[in-house]
């Protein structure tokens, strides 16, 4: 399991102690939300800031580029310390290019799918993706509820992962709290990003324990640690 705090919900009058506090907090994954104010009707921030936060620490980079024009941000974005970088499958035929650039950047791959969108949009690129990122919001803000109706979408990954010959991980994003991680966590997620539920609390450390407590409920590590069952290879830190 991993847990990913996001950033959009930390102060950013602080990052560089937000940083600190997520060192500090037992989460693998840092989770960064790029939003360009096209593809999503919101702004964030860009590969400046990111790379102002690479030398703070080793922790993993999640990059979610919610963005129309990715392919000028890829390098951008590697060069500024990420570590996966996702992309969204509603980008339509450009999608199996930028999976293959991403590759070529030499980081993990993520593709994105939002809750209006058909899962099997993403199916014709499980072999190229190490995460698939199902959005249980419409992305954009934090602080939405979690869209129940998401869940068989993870369950149908899920059943995919099991089923075929790739592994991935199934990423969940938005809405996400103890009772919501704990859903997602018994339809097949195993990677778990919250903003609200996490920086938007004030013990960081408290908050990463409750939400790991929760899914390790709904899920027993026995199922959760076999090979073949739902754990790809987890990567949580720069090599
Ligand atoms: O990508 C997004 C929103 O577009 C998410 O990463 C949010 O940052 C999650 O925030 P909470 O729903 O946990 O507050």
């Amino acid at each position: 399991m991993i847990i990913a705090p996001s950033l959009l919900a930390a102060n950013y009058g602080r990052l560089a102690s937000e940083v600190a506090r997520h060192k500090a907090s037992g989460a693998e994954w840092l989770h960064l939300d790029i939003m360009d104010g096209h593809f999503v009707p919101n702004l964030s921030f860009g590969p400046g800031i990111v790379k102002t936060l690479r030398p703070l620490t080793r922790t993993f980079f999640d990059v979610h580029l919610m963005c129309s024009k990715p392919e000028v941000l890829l390098p951008l974005f590697a060069d500024a310390g990420a570590d996966q970088i996702t992309v969204h499958v509603e980008l339509g035929e450009r999608v199996a290019h930028l999976l293959w650039k991403i590759r070529s950047l030499g980081l993990k791959v993520g593709l994105a799918v939002n809750p209006p969108t058909q899962l099997a949009t993403v199916r014709p690129y499980l072999p190229q993706i190490d995460t698939l990122l199902i959005m249980t919001v419409n992305p954009g803000f934090g602080g939405q509820e979690f869209i129940e109706e998401c869940l068989p979408k993870i369950q149908q990954a899920h059943t995919w992962r099991t089923s075929g010959p790739h592994r991935f991980h199934i990423e969940v994003d938005g809405g996400i709290n103890e009772r919501t991680a704990r859903e997602c966590a018994r339809a097949g997620a195993d990677v778990f990003v919250a903003g609200t539920a996490l920086f938007g609390k004030p013990n960081l450390k408290a908050a990463v324990a409750r939400l790991r407590r929760a899914v390790e409920q709904a899920i027993p590590p026995s199922e959760s640690d076999t090979p073949a069952g739902r754990k790809p290879s987890r990567i949580t830190s720069r090599q």
